[in-house]
């Protein structure tokens, strides 16, 4: 258990003391989300450097903190060291003290890469690393629902630096089969779009783990053009129906195996495309180290479309927010087709006390 964390259960319980009794705050911007900024800080104990996220207290911020704490364990997941709860102006806080991650975002590591030594077989490594990251998160009922390149991270910028997985902004609890299968497990008293069983959540972090995976054999993403037309109106169609190809001369020399699995995990079909624990046991993933060393094209790709990165990252964080946003419709509307005896029951209660006049 963290001990610098205090924690009953599975409950977070935040810090109340002044954060600054414990750390230094500077002003260096590590990087900026929709919901702020994350800057350096100091532990004026131990001397360590950390990264510091802060966010307005409340049940959103909370869950986020809630699952990353609990999953902070992970190798391949930014730890969470330290959580508290101040009062900043008018408004309470929450300061989220993370391991300071270095290194830098996975592309642009790779695009610092000199040309022809990023191979197939690094690629394959790299890819092991997040999904072992995704399937210890699957394997809790947990989906990271926001899977992109610039929530993976390295730990330094050395040889030895390790890719995490950070930002929970969007993970929710999904379906375990306990409440998809015992019908008195299943909360029929609440709305359903509060905890009915997300079915999809999983299937959306396997979408974006192709998406990953084929950026890396590439340096290009599969439904987005890199000449500077990445919002091209087409692109949501070819999203939607699955259009993409191997057809550049950049994978000329990738591996067939390595393009079935992009395949399966970009699937159109949710419900057809791989779980996490298909993609595991994949030979491309599972014997990594067998994988062959072939010189890939896309740090030089990288390169060339640093311009439009800007845009290949905003498209991806609208192509994550529209699937959240469909799947969480099919599953809304799967519950209310549902023909649930206890569900009836409560539908015709319902139904009855709307046409009651009010005494
Ligand atoms: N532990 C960390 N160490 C170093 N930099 C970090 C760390 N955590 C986050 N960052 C940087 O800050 C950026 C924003 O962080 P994060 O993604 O957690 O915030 P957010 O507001 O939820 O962002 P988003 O807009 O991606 O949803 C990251 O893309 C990264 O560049």
């Amino acid at each position: 258990m963290n001990d610098e964390v205090q924690n009953v259960g599975m409950r977070l319980i935040p810090k109340t003391t002044p954060i600054t009794d414990d750390y230094e705050i500077y002003d260096t911007v590590l990087g900026l989300g929709i919901n702020g900024k994350v800057v350096k800080c100091k532990n004026k104990k131990t001397k360590l450097i950390h990264a510091l996220k802060v966010l307005d207290d409340g049940t959103k911020a909370r869950g986020e903190v809630e699952i990353h704490r609990r999953v902070s364990g992970h190798k391949h997941i930014v730890k969470i060291i330290d959580v508290y709860r101040n009062s900043s102006g008018h408004r309470d806080r929450l300061y989220v003290v993370m391991e300071c991650m270095e290194g830098g975002e996975l592309f642009q590591r790779i695009q610092e890469q000199p040309d022809g030594s990023f191979t197939e077989r690094e690629a394959a490594e790299i890819m092991r690393h997040i999904c072992s990251a995704v399937k210890y998160l699957h394997d809790r009922c947990i989906a990271h629902r926001d899977l992109k390149p610039e929530n993976l991270l390295y730990s330094s910028k050395d040889a030895d630096g390790i890719l995490k997985l950070t930002d929970f902004g969007f993970a929710k609890e999904v379906e375990s089969k306990a409440t998809l299968q015992t019908p008195c497990f299943t909360p029929y008293y609440v709305a359903p779009e509060v905890l009915g069983p997300d079915k999809y959540g999983k299937n959306c972090d396997i979408w974006s783990l192709g998406v990953i995976m084929y950026i890396l054999l590439c340096g290009y993403p599969p439904f987005f053009s890199n000449h500077g037309h990445a919002l091209s109106p087409g692109m949501k169609k070819r999203i939607r129906t699955g259009q993409y190809d191997f057809s550049g001369p950049e994978w000329r020399n990738v591996s067939q195996d390595a393009k079935d699995l992009i395949s399966g995990m970009i699937c159109v079909d949710p419900d057809a495309r791989l779980k996490i624990d298909q993609v595991m046991e994949n030979r491309w993933i599972k014997l990594y180290t067998e994988v062959p060393q072939t010189p890939l094209h896309t740090g030089r790709i990288l390169r060339e479309g640093e311009d439009v990165w800007p845009e290949v990252q905003e498209e991806m964080t609208r192509s994550l927010a529209t699937m959240r946003v469909d799947y969480d419709q099919v599953r809304i509307k799967t519950i209310n087709n549902s023909n649930n005896p206890l569900l009836n029951k409560r539908r015709k209660k319902s139904a009855a006390s709307a046409v009651t006049p009010s005494e």
